[in-house]
């Protein structure tokens, strides 16, 4: 599938990081972005020269589960170390680099996972500079390097990593044992920013206005004069996305609101409302209410789910087609391209990473059906939702757009605990609607990242309510706080805006009889419960 976020080769100041398989490789290439120099993560199938060829200003190599000694574990060519250019190695790019270049990396016997203390040693500071001699870092590792390559000047040590940092300044090589890319190394930016501003030479100068400049000129180029449907969820993303190919192709766009009967109370209201306020866009609103209801029907599994889901959505734009070229009194024209607002948490949870598992599948991504003819067109897909609401800032959104909490293209139908119907969907969106108010009312929407109402639809308790017996469903609330969706921790919202929300849902919506609270974290719970 085509996407704008293929960049052109020769893009100035580009830091490719390397993929082997990392958990944290999109992590680091956020923590450069961070810095303000623009960075993409790359797969580390492609050769040296094919990375040369692509110009980057530097190069970071990633960590990864493969042992350098092993194998079949993945080698960097050392073409790459001789081309002039900037390479930090991490963890497994820092063993990786060693071995490359001569130096010994074995089985120390010693391993060290996560909190573990380094120490700075011998005279140079290089990537350490401005970190503290004893610094608290992040490790994942059971190999080590023994020795440093000749022409090296080892930065620091730790009980488990005899060479824990290096640097070849003469040749621009750094490496370092630890991640710096984590929160919980807390002096790892300052490592990252030192490898780029000091190491490599580059300068603070990418801003999410620049992604704005790139992908208006990328969507331009592969759109031409074509016409482009949105689907527009009233999420942050779609508008973001929507906005950005409104500046670049503006005539050429129609919005694809789809009503699936899987919203909550109100919302699609409110996408009519504030986003053709906001942007002036044009926007078609599909109801296609009956044709997820019977897709679903039957269906408990959650991926089945997902799959029927993300395959009605192809199929209800498809049948938009006809309206939307109606509108603009076109014959014989065909809309060629589909534009989601798809972020880099829904490919890698949907598998799409490099070598990353599948967790579910996000409709947008993993649940698209393989014969659908649209082009994609997904300007966000390799950025995290804090940097999304940034360009959307930058795009002049209102605040009400940009500071919306998610909700996800699946809506209800993931949040009902068994099959999905619409007798289950109106009560389930009766105790959201009162939650969501309550949270509203105690003004705590913009301390908590979202907060799902799960109804256990297959479940029952007893309980009693006027001195009468009932047997009805619970439902959980499910807040949390996050930074990214990548990781969550649940909100610990105050007790008595909880009772609130317990009383008034069992009070108002006859069918619910206890109110539960998840408590789990991401890891090892997500967000969503399917
Ligand atoms: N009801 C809908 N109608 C049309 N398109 C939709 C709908 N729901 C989701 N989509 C499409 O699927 C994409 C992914 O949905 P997702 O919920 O991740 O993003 P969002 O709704 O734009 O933002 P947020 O994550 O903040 O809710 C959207 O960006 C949009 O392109
Ligand atoms: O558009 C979407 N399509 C999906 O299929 C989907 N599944 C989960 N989500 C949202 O993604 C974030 C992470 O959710 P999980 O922790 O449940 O994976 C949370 O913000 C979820 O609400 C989805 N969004
Ligand atoms: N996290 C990593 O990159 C691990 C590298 C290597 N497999 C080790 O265990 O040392
Ligand atoms: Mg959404």
């Amino acid at each position: 599938m085509e996407s704008v976020t293929e960049r052109p080769e020769t893009a100035a100041q580009t830091v490719l990081v390397v993929d082997y398989g990392a958990q944290y490789a999109q992590l680091i290439a956020r923590r450069v972005r961070e810095a303000r120099v623009y960075s993409e993560v790359v797969p580390h199938t492609l050769s040296a020269a094919e990375i040369i060829a692509r110009r980057p200003a530097a190069v970071i190599l990633s960590g990864g589960p493969s042992s350098v000694y092993e194998p079949g574990a993945p080698a960097v060519e050392s073409e790459l170390f001789d081309a002039g250019i900037p390479v930090l190695g991490i963890c497994y790019g820092f063993q990786a680099m060693a071995h490359a270049l001569g130096g010994e990396v074995a089985r120390t016997g010693d391993r060290e996972y996560g909190k573990t203390d380094v120490t700075a040693e011998g005279p140079v500071r290089s990537l350490l500079e401005g970190t503290d001699d004893v610094q608290t870092t992040w490790m994942s590792h059971s190999d080590a390097v023994r020795t440093a390559p000749a022409g090296f000047d080892v930065l620091a040590s730790s009980d488990g990593a005899p060479v824990a940092a290096f640097a070849d300044a003469r040749r621009r090589l750094f490496g370092v044992q630890w991640h710096p890319e984590v929160k919980h190394s807390p002096q790892g930016q300052r490592i990252i920013e030192n490898f780029l501003y000091d190491g490599a030479g580059l300068s603070p100068e990418w801003t999410t206005g620049n992604i704005v400049e790139e992908q208006v000129a990328a969507i331009r180029a592969q759109v031409g004069e074509a016409r482009v449907i949105c689907g527009l969820s009233g999420g942050v993303d779609s508008a973001v996305a929507a906005a950005l190919v409104q500046r670049a192709v503006g005539e050429q766009l129609t919005c694809v609101f789809i009503d699936h009967g899987l919203l909550r109370h109100g919302e699609a209201e409110q996408v009519e409302r504030d986003f053709v306020a906001a942007t002036g866009a044009k926007l078609h609103v599909a109801d296609e209410r009956g044709r997820f209801l019977t897709a679903l029907a039957g269906i408990t599994d959650p991926e089945e789910k997902r799959k029927a889901i993300g395959r009605e959505f192809i199929r209800a734009f498809e049948a938009a087609e006809h309206a939307v070229l109606d509108q603009a009194a076109a014959e014989g024209a065909r809309v060629e391209f589909l534009v989601q607002g798809t972020l880099y948490p829904d490919v890698v949870e949907s598998g799409g990473g490099e070598g990353a598992s599948n967790i579910k599948s996000h409709h947008n991504v993993g649940g698209l059906p393989e014969d659908m003819e649209f082009k994609l067109v997904e300007p966000l897909r390799s950025l995290f939702k804090d940097e999304v609401r940034a360009v959307g800032a930058e795009l002049g959104l209102p605040q009400e757009i940009v500071g919306r909490q998610p909700f996800p293209g699946p809506g209800l139908g993931i949040r009902i605990i068994g099959e999905v119907t619409e007798h289950r969907l109106d009560i389930l969106r009766r105790a959201d609607a009162i939650a969501r108010e309550e949270l509203t009312a105690a003004g705590l929407d913009g301390e908590v990242w979202q907060m799902p109402v799960v109804l256990l639809a297959d479940v029952h308790s007893v309980g009693v309510q006027g001195d009468g017996r009932t047997y009805g469903h619970p439902v959980v609330l499910r807040p949390v706080s996050s930074e990214d969706a990548m990781t969550a921790d649940w909100s610990r919202l105050p007790y008595d805006l909880l009772g609130r929300i317990s009383t008034r849902i069992t009070n108002e919506v006859e069918e619910i009889n206890r109110v539960t609270l998840d408590v789990t974290s991401k890891p090892p719970g997500t967000i969503e419960w399917e």
